[in-house]
C-alpha cells in the first residue's frame, strides 16, 4: 500500500448485487474498490494488482472463500493483505474454519455499513502498519546491506599495498582515502580529507583540474603517471598513480591508486649507476662520457666556449700488473683515479674508458696555453709515490689533448685525437703531453694503412730474411750470422725493418712475425749444415711481446725440433728493455732455452737499463754495444771510455762482447787493442740476401786473420795540415829507425791510432777544424802512454803552460824549430815510453 494514494479495496462475490451493494457502501470512505466474481477471478486479480485489503464471500462456486484465503495466505507476497470473510453463516464453526483459512475479521450478511467501515479503517490500520514494519526492516536490511559492503570495501582498501584516494572534481579534495594512503603520506585519515592531492606537490590545482577533466571527458584513458609527491615530514615520494572517473550523483570522483615506487626507482637508479660508471673507480665509464662529452658540446656550441678533451694513459702500467699482481694494480688505478680527479675543478668531468685510459673534460674559454698548464699539473700530480698494501710505487702519465672545435667537432673524432696525440706523448719519452695537430692525423692513417698492409704481408708471406756476418775479432773467423727481417712490399720494393717492426710491435704482429723468422733461421741453418758452409750460428732478434704473449720457447724448440738444429747454432737477442716486460717468465724461459743450449745476447747494451749486476740475474751469453757507442769509438773519448768499460766489466762477468756498427777498420783495430771478442758492420758487409750470405760465408770460410799492422816497434806520428811540413817533418825523422806516420788532420789521426800502436805523436798547433791542444785533450784519456808534442807557429805560452799543466801535452815547440831539440825531444818520448810499457 502506498502511504499517500487511497487503499485498494477487492470485492469478491459471486453474487453481483452483492458485490455492488458493499462497493456503494465503501465509497463515501474515498476507497477505491474493484471486483471479482469467483475465486479464480480474485486471484488473477490479486496477482495483477495486490489490493490493500479483500472482502471475500465464503460459499461460491469453484474455488471457495477458504481456498482464496488459504492460497492468499500462503504466498508471503500477499501474506500481509488482510482478508474479511462476508458470510451468512453465523454458526462458530465456520468463522472457525474462515480464521484458519487466514482471515482477520468475518461480518454477517447483510452487512452493517459502520460495522464495514470500523473493520475495514481497523485492518487497513493494521496493516499499514505492518506495512511500514516490512518497509522499515527492508531499509534497514538495505542500509545493512550498503554498510557492509562499504565496510567490505573499506577492508579492502585498507588491506591493498596501495594508497587509494577519491577525490571530488567539484571541491578538488579528499573525499576518501584509503590506510595505506595514510601510512605513505604521513597524515591522519582526518588530515587528509581536509586537503586535495594538489596540497601533496607533483602537480598544480589548474593541473590536476585539466587532468581530471580530460578523464572525465573520456579524451584521456584511464591515466598511468608517475609523480613526486611530498610527505607530512617533507620528505619526497616516488609514485605512479594510475586515475580513473566515477559518477556520483551530481559530482564526479576520480579514483586515484597509487603506488609508492621508491624503491623501484632507486633499484632502476643503482642500474643506471652501474650501466654508466666503472666499478672499480666509480668513474663515469666509457659510455656515459662519450654521453657528457655529447651533451658539454652541445652545450659550448652555441656559447662559442671551448672544451678540451684529455686522453690520460698510465705509463707501463702493465708492469705494474705483471710484477705486483692485479689487486695492486687496481689499486693503483683506484687511487690514480683519486688523484686525477682533485686536479680538476668541479665543473669538469673524468671518465674511465677502460683498462689504464683515463679521459678529461674541460670546459675552456681561455687559449691552448692554460690546457697545457693543467695537464703539465696533473703529470706533476701523478709523478708522487704511490702507497699500495706495503709497496711504494711512482708510475707517470702520457696526455694527448684535442680542443673543441678546433681540431673537430664531434665526440668519437675529439676522443680519437686526443688518443693519437697521446700516442705522441708516449713516443716523445712518456710522462709528458701532446696537442693533437692535423699531422698527426695523416700518421695516424698512414699508420692503419701501413697495419692493414703488414697484415696482408703476413697472410702473403711477404717477409724474407737477410742475414749480416759477424766476425772473431781476434781469430779474424765467422762468428756467425744476424737474421734480419726485411719486407718485399709489393709496389714499394724491399723496405727496412725500421719502417714497419715498431707497427709489428704496438700490433702484437710480431709474435706471429717473430715465431715466423725463428722457424725460417732454424731452417737456413739446417741447410748450411747439410752444404759447404757448414755450421753456422744464426742470431735472431727477439720482441718482448714473444715472451708476454706468445709461447717463445714452444717456437724455439719446435723449429729446432722441425729441422734438427743443435740450440746451440741459434742465438736470441733481446734488448734490456724486452727483459724488464715480465722478468719472471722471461728470466724461467731464457733459462730453460740455455739450459737446452740455445745462445742468449743482449742486444743494443749501453743504451737502456745498462746493469751489469742486474743482468747477473739474466741467464747471459754475450753483450752487444750499441751502435751508438763505435760511431765515433776513435775521436770520441766519452764513447771510447764506456766501450773500454763495457769491455772489461763483461769479461769480468765471462759475458762475450760484440760491438756492432763497425765501420771502419780503425773502429775495429780500437776494439781488437781492447779484446772485443766480435764485431759485426758494413766494415765486413752489409746484411745480404740467403743466396748473396751463403757466397760470403764460403769464402771467408778460409780468409785468415787480417794483417795487424800493429808491431810492437817505435812509431811515430806526425801530423800536420800542410803537406810541406809533413814531408819537412818526416825527412827529418827518416834515419831515426823509427816507424814513421803521418796524417793529415786529428780526424784521419784518430783513425791511425785506432789502428796502430803509437808511441809518440808530434802533432801541429794550427789546424783547420780541430787545433793540436784539443786534439790531444782527446787523445790525452783515449791513449794515456803516448808522448805528446805540439808544434806552434805562434809563441802562445799560456794556453801551452795550461795544456801541460792538465796533463794534455808534454811538450810544445814554436815553429821553425831547432832539429836536434827536436830530435831529441822524440828521443825523450820513446824514453818515456819505453819506461810505462812493454817497448
Ligand atoms: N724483433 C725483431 N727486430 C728486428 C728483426 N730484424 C731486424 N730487427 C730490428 O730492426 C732494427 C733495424 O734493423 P736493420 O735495419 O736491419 O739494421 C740492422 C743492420 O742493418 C744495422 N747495421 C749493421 N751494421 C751496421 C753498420 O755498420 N752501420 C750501420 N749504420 N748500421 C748497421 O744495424 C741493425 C742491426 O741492429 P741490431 O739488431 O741491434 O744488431 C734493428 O734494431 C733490428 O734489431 C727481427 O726479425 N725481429
Amino acid at each position: 500500500m502506498s502511504l499517500h494514494t487511497a487503499p485498494t479495496i477487492l470485492i469478491v462475490d459471486d453474487e453481483a448485487q452483492n458485490r455492488r451493494l458493499l462497493a456503494v457502501l465503501l465509497r463515501p470512505e474515498g476507497y477505491l474498490t474493484y471486483t471479482a466474481a469467483s475465486g479464480e477471478e480474485a486471484l488473477a486479480a490479486i496477482r495483477d494488482c495486490p489490493p490493500d485489503l479483500i472482502l471475500l464471500d465464503i460459499m461460491m462456486p469453484g474455488i471457495d472463500g477458504y481456498q482464496v484465503a488459504s492460497i492468499v495466505k500462503a504466498n508471503p507476497a500477499t501474506a500481509n493483505i488482510p482478508i474479511i470473510m462476508v458470510t451468512a453463516h453465523t454458526e462458530r464453526g465456520a468463522r472457525l474454519a474462515g480464521l484458519d483459512a487466514g482471515a482477520e475479521e468475518f461480518l454477517t450478511k447483510p452487512v452493517d455499513r459502520t460495522e464495514l467501515w470500523l473493520r475495514v479503517r481497523n485492518l487497513l490500520r493494521l496493516k499499514s502498519y505492518g506495512d511500514l514494519q516490512d518497509y522499515s526492516f527492508i531499509l534497514e536490511q538495505q542500509v545493512r546491506a550498503r554498510t557492509a559492503d562499504l565496510q567490505r570495501f573499506r577492508t579492502a582498501m585498507d588491506a591493498t599495498a596501495d594508497a587509494i584516494m577519491l577525490v571530488s572534481r567539484d571541491s578538488m579534495r579528499y573525499v576518501e582515502v584509503n590506510a595505506t594512503s595514510c601510512k605513505m603520506l604521513g597524515y591522519t585519515r582526518e588530515e587528509m580529507l581536509q586537503q586535495g592531492p594538489a596540497a601533496l606537490g607533483g602537480w598544480t590545482l589548474d593541473e590536476l583540474k585539466s587532468v581530471y577533466d580530460a578523464i572525465i571527458a573520456g579524451q584521456a584513458h584511464p591515466e598511468l603517471c608517475e609523480a613526486a609527491l611530498t610527505r607530512k615530514d617533507g620528505t619526497p615520494l616516488q609514485v605512479e598513480v594510475h586515475r580513473q572517473a566515477m559518477r556520483s550523483a551530481g559530482d564526479w570522483i576520480i579514483v586515484s591508486v597509487v603506488r609508492d615506487i621508491s624503491e623501484r626507482k632507486e633499484a632502476e637508479q643503482k642500474l643506471q649507476h652501474q650501466a654508466h660508471h666503472d666499478p672499480l673507480t666509480g668513474l663515469p665509464n666509457r659510455t656515459l662520457f662519450y654521453q657528457t662529452l655529447a651533451h658539454t658540446l652541445e652545450h659550448a656550441g652555441p656559447r662559442g666556449w671551448k672544451v678540451a678533451v684529455m686522453f690520460i694513459d698510465v705509463d707501463h702500467f702493465k708492469n705494474v700488473n705483471d710484477t705486483l699482481g692485479h689487486a695492486i694494480g687496481d689499486e693503483l688505478l683506484a687511487q690514480f683515479s683519486q688523484r686525477l680527479t682533485a686536479c680538476l675543478r668541479a665543473r669538469d668531468v673524468v671518465g674511465r674508458l677502460g683498462g689504464d685510459e683515463f679521459a678529461l673534460i674541460l670546459m675552456v674559454r681561455d687559449d691552448h696555453e692554460v690546457v697545457g698548464h693543467i695537464a703539465d699539473k696533473i703529470c706533476g700530480a701523478l709523478r708522487a709515490p704511490f702507497h699500495l698494501q706495503g709497496y711504494e710505487v711512482t708510475v707517470t702519465a702520457s696526455v694527448g689533448i684535442t680542443v673543441y672545435p678546433d681540431d673537430a667537432a664531434d665526440p668519437d673524432l675529439l676522443i680519437k685525437y686526443a688518443d693519437t696525440a697521446m700516442y705522441q706523448a708516449k713516443h716523445a719519452g712518456r710522462d709528458t703531453f701532446r696537442f693533437f695537430t692535423a699531422q698527426m692525423n695523416t700518421d695516424v692513417l698512414r699508420r692503419l694503412e701501413l697495419e692493414s698492409a703488414l697484415r696482408k704481408a703476413i697472410d702473403n708471406g711477404e717477409f724474407v730474411l737477410h742475414y749480416q756476418p759477424k766476425q772473431h775479432i781476434a781469430s779474424g773467423q765467422g762468428a756467425g750470422v744476424e737474421a734480419l727481417l726485411r719486407w718485399e712490399r709489393p709496389g714499394h720494393g724491399l723496405v727496412p725493418p725500421s719502417a714497419f717492426i715498431p707497427t709489428l710491435e704496438e700490433t702484437g704482429m710480431i709474435v706471429r712475425v717473430g715465431q715466423w723468422v725463428i722457424e725460417q733461421a732454424c731452417r737456413q741453418i739446417q741447410a748450411w749444415l747439410d752444404g759447404p758452409v757448414g755450421p753456422m750460428r744464426i742470431a735472431v732478434n727477439v720482441a718482448g711481446r714473444q715472451f708476454v704473449e706468445g709461447d717463445l720457447e714452444a717456437d724455439v724448440l719446435r723449429a729446432l725440433g722441425q729441422y734438427a738444429v743443435p740450440p746451440g747454432l741459434l742465438e736470441l737477442e733481446l734488448t734490456e728493455t724486452s727483459l724488464m716486460l715480465n722478468t719472471e717468465r722471461t728470466i724461467a724461459c731464457l733459462r730453460n732455452l740455455r739450459d737446452r743450449g740455445v745462445r742468449i745476447a743482449i742486444d743494443d747494451f749501453g743504451t737502456g737499463y745498462s746493469s751489469l749486476a742486474y743482468l747477473r740475474r739474466f741467464p747471459i751469453d754475450k753483450l752487444k754495444i750499441d751502435i751508438a757507442f763505435i760511431r765515433e769509438l776513435t775521436n770520441n773519448p766519452d764513447d771510447a771510455a764506456i766501450v773500454r768499460a763495457i769491455i772489461s766489466m763483461a769479461h769480468s762477468l765471462n759475458l762475450l762482447v760484440v760491438a756492432e756498427g763497425v765501420e771502419t777498420a780503425a773502429q775495429l783495430s780500437y776494439l781488437r787493442r781492447h779484446d772485443c771478442d766480435e764485431a759485426q758492420g758494413y766494415f765486413y758487409s752489409r746484411p745480404l740476401p740467403p743466396e748473396a750470405i751463403t757466397g760470403f760465408l764460403q769464402e771467408s770460410r778460409h780468409a785468415g786473420r787480417p794483417a795487424d799492422a800493429d808491431a810492437p816497434e817505435r812509431t811515430l806520428l806526425i801530423i800536420d795540415d800542410d803537406p810541406f811540413m809533413r814531408e819537412l817533418l818526416l825527412t827529418l825523422f827518416e834515419h831515426e829507425g823509427y816507424r814513421l806516420l803521418s796524417a793529415p788532420s786529428a780526424e784521419q789521426a784518430f783513425d791511425t791510432l785506432a789502428h796502430h800502436d803509437v808511441h809518440v805523436i808530434l802533432c801541429d798547433q794550427q789546424m783547420p777544424r780541430m787545433e793540436g791542444v784539443a786534439f790531444f785533450d782527446r787523445v790525452k784519456t783515449m791513449y794515456p802512454d803516448t808522448f805528446r808534442i805540439v808544434l806552434s807557429g805562434k809563441f802562445e805560452l799560456e794556453p801551452m803552460m795550461a795544456a801541460v799543466n792538465r796533463g794534455a801535452i808534454d811538450r810544445f815547440y814554436t815553429k821553425p824549430w831547432n832539429d836536434a831539440l827536436l830530435r831529441e825531444c822524440v828521443r825523450e818520448g820513446f824514453q818515456r815510453c819505453r819506461a810505462v810499457s812493454a817497448l
